[in-house]
């Protein structure tokens, strides 16, 4: 049978306190704040510049998420970026480039750890997108309940892995697939397609778009909505229809992650990382 997932978070939780104390750092990635409606948390991103998922900033989410979990005092949490560039650049291509298997078994791990947090949360997540959001950026979005992106021409949303010479993994296309549709997803995981606003309210990867000075207030208001059903009712709700695509994970994850180590482990995959890295690092605005 597949693993409690009660247990399977403990041991999981242990390993990051182990992982945050070696990190050690000063700065604080990840902020969270209460918000003036009650049993509300805004998470704000703060992994300058760009909120790329490096280790720790994975390990600090993860943290967060996990406290809010169990604070009982809190039924929902609007995740949003206190980054002005983006809300995320997704994987930190520093993470899967030049390392060894080790690092990218490990790295790969706390991925999974993070998206099963989010797509198993008992908590209304409500993401607001107030900047670029990119392959594994939309992690945090497609886990979430709801999400709602600012009207910028910069703000563009989607699974863009094929772009880099990769393949976004079955667990980060099967909630597009949920989310957007078969077709859609076919269409835009192919061709790693980067959605501007109106067209990702089109394509359904968004469910509201509005002015970036407005991304939290609606957001704020739409979870008010939210709250105002019974928690159990919509727990159980959410579980149902989440278990099938989640189980998928939790049954499948030591393969996965074998997967992954020898697909970046490939010198032809380290290459086009490298080269895709230094095309960001010359096109500065
Ligand atoms: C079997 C499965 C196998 C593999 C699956 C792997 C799945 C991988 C998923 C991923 O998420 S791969 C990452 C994909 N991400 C992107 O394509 C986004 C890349 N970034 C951008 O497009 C832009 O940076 C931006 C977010 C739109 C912001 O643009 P802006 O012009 O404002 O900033 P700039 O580009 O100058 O970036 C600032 C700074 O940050 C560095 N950077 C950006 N993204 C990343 C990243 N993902 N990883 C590491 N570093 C990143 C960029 O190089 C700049 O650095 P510098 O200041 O030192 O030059």
């Amino acid at each position: 049978g597949l693993p409690d997932a009660a247990f399977w978070w403990k041991e999981r939780a242990t390993c990051c306190k182990v992982r945050a104390r070696r990190f050690g750092s000063q700065r604080q990635l990840v902020v969270v704040e209460p918000s003036s409606t009650a049993g509300v948390a805004v998470l704000k991103l703060k992994n300058l510049p760009v909120n790329s998922f490096s280790l720790e900033f994975l390990t600090e989410l993860i943290i967060n998420l996990e406290k809010l979990e169990n604070d009982k005092t809190f039924r929902g949490i609007i995740i949003t970026s206190d980054c002005p560039k983006a809300f995320s650049a997704g994987v930190d291509l520093r993470e899967i480039c030049g390392k060894n298997p080790a690092h990218y078994t490990e790295y790969w791990k706390v991925l999974q750890d993070l998206w099963l947090r989010l797509y198993l949360s008992n908590l209304v997540l409500i993401s607001a997108i107030n900047g670029p959001c990119a392959a594994g950026g939309c992690l945090i979005p497609l886990t979430s309940d709801y999400r709602i992106l600012a009207d910028n021409p910069k703000c563009l949303i989607g699974l863009n892995e094929t772009r880099l010479g990769i393949s976004a993994p079955f667990w980060f296309k099967d909630p597009l697939v949920n989310i957007i549709g078969h077709r859609a997803s076919e269409h835009a995981l192919q061709l790693g397609l980067l959605f501007p606003p109106a067209e990702a309210l089109q394509v359904g990867i968004v469910d509201k778009v509005v002015p970036k000075d407005q991304v939290q207030s609606t957001a704020l208001s739409v979870m008010t909505q939210w709250l105002a059903i019974p928690d159990h009712a919509r727990q159980l709700t959410k579980n149902m229809i989440r278990k099938p695509t989640a189980d998928l994970l939790v049954k499948h994850r030591d393969t996965d992650i074998q997967n992954f180590v020898s697909f970046i482990s490939r010198d032809s995959i380290q290459k086009s990382l490298q080269m895709y890295l230094a095309k960001l690092k010359q096109n500065k605005d």
